[in-house]
């Protein structure tokens, strides 16, 4: 394969560790990108975004000030924006815009974020699933040539999570046929929104909708917000930056507030829900949720986002950790690669494989999300509320899975992981973000245990249910699980859990209703018991997935991939089986000495990974231009790119900086 083509010679371990790899690295990387084709295609894309100069910096964005940051990334949008346009969706299909690979090659330009994202990342997805087929024709070909740009305004400052709180209005007058936008309060700013602080032209708007005096609850409008020409706010719009924040350096999220702004009637999204000329309210979706579509996509497609990230941070983490050497085993031997330190195996392998379980269950989630838009499109809808659920549920655990393992990256890393010329505190505040935007983990986890309550309850009643919870049928009166050391014996353990804590949840609320307490608040009392059983839910699911779509993809591989992608599956039942043994004992007849047996077989199953782990990395065939670290790069010259990036430090520009003669020295001569 040619990738990675090293300017110097490789580090002497890290080539070392590529002769032992006893699998091939190319397969590996055709099952993680769907197939051979797909690799094809993808490479086919990387060339184009990465041939193109404009994505170097000369200077670290990092060493830039906010507005050079900004404006920076402005130039690498368009000519990102460019290349895509022009080029990547004639490869990848119009249709495709939202491509993971499109995604994978963005990361070459920036480290951080494009002020661009939030157009392609949520504008658009609102304009294909929100427009009646006469608005799509009005502005998605506008949209996705880029001659408008737009920004996903739903949040507002005094309310994220509870969106039918926002207090934005939208009042109809019939006598203009005009939607009147207004912001009445200080929290009803619309605040947070990327892109719509200096970038974006347009935006769609979540307001209240009244009309006939009647309000009729939160629907979605689309807004032009600047000229066109001059860029200038429009009159009636107050829009600005909100200011730096832990991550999102280098895009822009806004504020913005109406004052009596007027839009034409059509430019409500009528899909679902439309207001007639003389101002009649007519309702045609059959689910009352259906303006929430955008954010059920985001959080499906945020489950590969989070794979491509934890392999990001993998990579960089197993080659350093080939590369560095610590401590003195024995005396006068030499020190060995860290990467020898079982600790540290347990720091990173599993990142390898939870990589694979993300991206795996990724494609399962979007083919499942295919399915219900396909019934949708029947106008069946019976399918929504499971997908919720997943999509709730798996959104939550994915980012925040993938922060905590990003973290353990960025310790296995020492203290050069505190660099950001390492990347990994870019990967880590990108996905601290996403822990909390699209949903809060602990309030999406709330919306699954309200399905699985209503799961249970139908098992209880004997009611034969869907696939992703019909465990609840078959473990509604188990009470201990007979405890089975296989590998289909720790999903079912994790099936058995999941259904024992949905079961006290019930309990608990039946419980506290039935000695007088209403039932908001029983389940206000329950919440954190409800959090745990989702999460177990979660944990079900993703082992069921994960373990059943590996042998699915693996049934025509060679027996060397075969082998080693088997292994790194079951090193996650077990990770996960030891990080909840506590659960385990508690409903299953698991006992010390079954948990001291698997203990020793995951300590022995990463030592068999251990002289593969960097071929599993490489497998995840990132390109430095996209990984942008000094301590992952292929060739793993750690040391010199650390003294290189050293030196383009502005306080390296001149030998004595400025502050010297003007505060240290007279502060030194007590002159001060
Ligand atoms: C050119 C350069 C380009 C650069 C490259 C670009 C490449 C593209 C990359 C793409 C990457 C993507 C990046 C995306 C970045 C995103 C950034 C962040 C954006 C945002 O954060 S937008 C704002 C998101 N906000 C939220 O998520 C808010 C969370 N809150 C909610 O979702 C709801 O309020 C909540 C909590 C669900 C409650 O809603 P509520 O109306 O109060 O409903 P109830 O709780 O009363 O429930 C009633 C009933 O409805 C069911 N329900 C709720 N939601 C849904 C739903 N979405 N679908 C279906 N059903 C739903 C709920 O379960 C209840 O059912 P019952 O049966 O129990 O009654
Ligand atoms: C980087 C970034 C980018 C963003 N981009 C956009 C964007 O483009 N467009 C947009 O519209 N929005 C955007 N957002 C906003 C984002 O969607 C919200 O911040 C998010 O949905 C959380 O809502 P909140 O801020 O209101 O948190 P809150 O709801 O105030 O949460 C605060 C705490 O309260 C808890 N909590 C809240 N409600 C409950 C409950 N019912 N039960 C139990 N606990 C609860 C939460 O768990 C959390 O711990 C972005 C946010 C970030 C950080």
């Amino acid at each position: 394969m040619k990738i990675n083509k090293p300017k110097h010679d490789v580090n002497p371990d890290l080539a070392k560790e590529r002769l032992k790899c006893n699998f091939n690295i190319e397969e590996v990387t055709n099952i993680i990108d769907g197939g051979k084709d797909k690799t094809v295609q993808r490479k086919k894309i990387e060339d184009i975004a990465l041939n193109n100069g404009a994505s170097l910096d000369e200077v670290p964005e990092e060493c830039l000030s906010i507005k050079e940051r900004y404006e920076n990334a402005v130039r690498k949008s368009c000519v990102y924006g460019n290349l895509v346009r022009n080029e990547m969706l004639e490869i990848t299909g119009i249709e495709n815009f939202e491509s993971p690979v499109l995604r994978r090659t963005a990361d070459a330009f920036f480290k951080d974020i494009s002020p661009f994202m939030l157009h392609l990342g949520m504008f658009v997805p609102t304009l294909i699933g929100q427009c009646t087929p006469e608005q799509t024709a009005e502005w998605l070909p506008k949209a996705l040539d880029m001659q408008i740009i737009g920004a996903y305004a739903q949040t507002e400052l005094g309310h994220g999570t509870f969106i039918r709180g926002l207090e934005t209005t939208a009042t109809y007058n019939p006598e203009k046929e005009e939607f009147v936008l207004h912001s009445p309060t200080i929290t009803s700013y619309k605040w947070w929104a990327g892109g719509l602080g200096k970038t974006a032209n347009h935006c769609v708007v979540m307001a209240q909708l009244y009309t006939q005096g009647k309000c009729h609850g939160t629907h979605l409008f689309i807004v032009k917000i600047r000229d066109l020409d001059t860029h200038m706010p429009l009159p009636g719009i107050t829009v600005g930056e909100i200011g730096p924040r832990m991550g999102f350096s280098s895009a822009d999220n806004g504020f913005l507030r109406f004052d009596h702004f007027r839009i034409p009637r059509e430019n409500m999204l009528m899909k679902h829900a439309k207001v007639e000329k003389d101002g009649v309210y007519v309702k045609s979706a059959k689910h009352g949720k259906l303006t929430y579509g955008t954010m059920v996509f985001i959080r499906v497609t945020l489950v590969s986002e989070m794979s491509f990230n934890i392999s990001k941070a993998a990579t960089i983490a197993i080659r350093y950790s080939a590369v560095r050497r610590q401590t003195e085993l024995r005396p006068n031997e030499p020190e060995p690669q860290i990467l020898d330190y079982p600790t540290q195996q347990h720091k990173l392998f599993i990142c390898i494989a939870t990589a694979h379980a993300f991206q795996l269950t990724s494609c399962w989630l979007w083919n499942t999300f295919q399915a219900v838009l396909a019934d949708m499109k029947k106008g069946n809808v019976d399918t929504l509320p499971e997908l919720h659920a997943l999509s709730s549920c798996l959104k939550a655990v994915s980012t925040s899975d993938a922060l905590s393992h990003i973290e353990q990256c960025r310790f296995a890393c020492g203290g050069h992981g505190y660099m950001l010329s390492s990347n990994l505190p870019f990967i880590y505040s990108f996905v601290a973000a996403t822990r909390t935007y699209e949903g809060d983990y602990t309030v999406l986890l709330l919306q699954t245990a309200r399905f699985l309550v209503k799961a249970s309850e139908q098992a209880e009643a004997g009611k034969k249910l869907t696939q992703t919870v019909s465990y609840l049928n078959r473990t509604a009166n188990a009470d201990r699980l007979n405890w089975d050391n296989t590998h289909e014996g720790i999903i079912k353990s994790f099936q058995v859990i999941a259904a024992g804590k949905i079961g006290q949840c019930v309990k608990s609320i039946r419980d506290r209703t039935a000695s007088g307490m209403d039932y908001e608040d029983a389940w206000l009392m329950t919440t954190v018991q409800l959090v745990g059983a989702a999460e177990a839910h979660c944990r079900a699911v993703l082992l069921n997935t994960y373990w059943s779509e590996m042998r699915k993809i693996t049934e025509a591989s060679s027996a060397d991939v075969k082998k080693v992608m088997h292994q790194l599956a079951v090193l996650y039942l077990m990770y996960w089986a030891l990080e909840k043994t506590g659960d385990l004992l508690k409903y299953s007849s698991v006992s010390k000495k079954d948990l001291d047996e698997l203990q020793r077989r995951y300590e022995e199953l990463l030592a068999e990974l251990r002289p593969n782990a960097v071929g599993l990395v490489d497998a995840f065939d990132l390109r430095d231009e996209i990984l942008h670290s000094s301590l992952g790069s292929y060739d793993g010259r750690v040391y010199e790119r650390l003294i290189e990036e050293a030196h383009k430090s502005p306080l390296n520009d001149e030998p004595v900086n400025q502050s010297f003669h003007k505060y240290t020295k007279p502060l030194m001569l007590g002159k001060l």
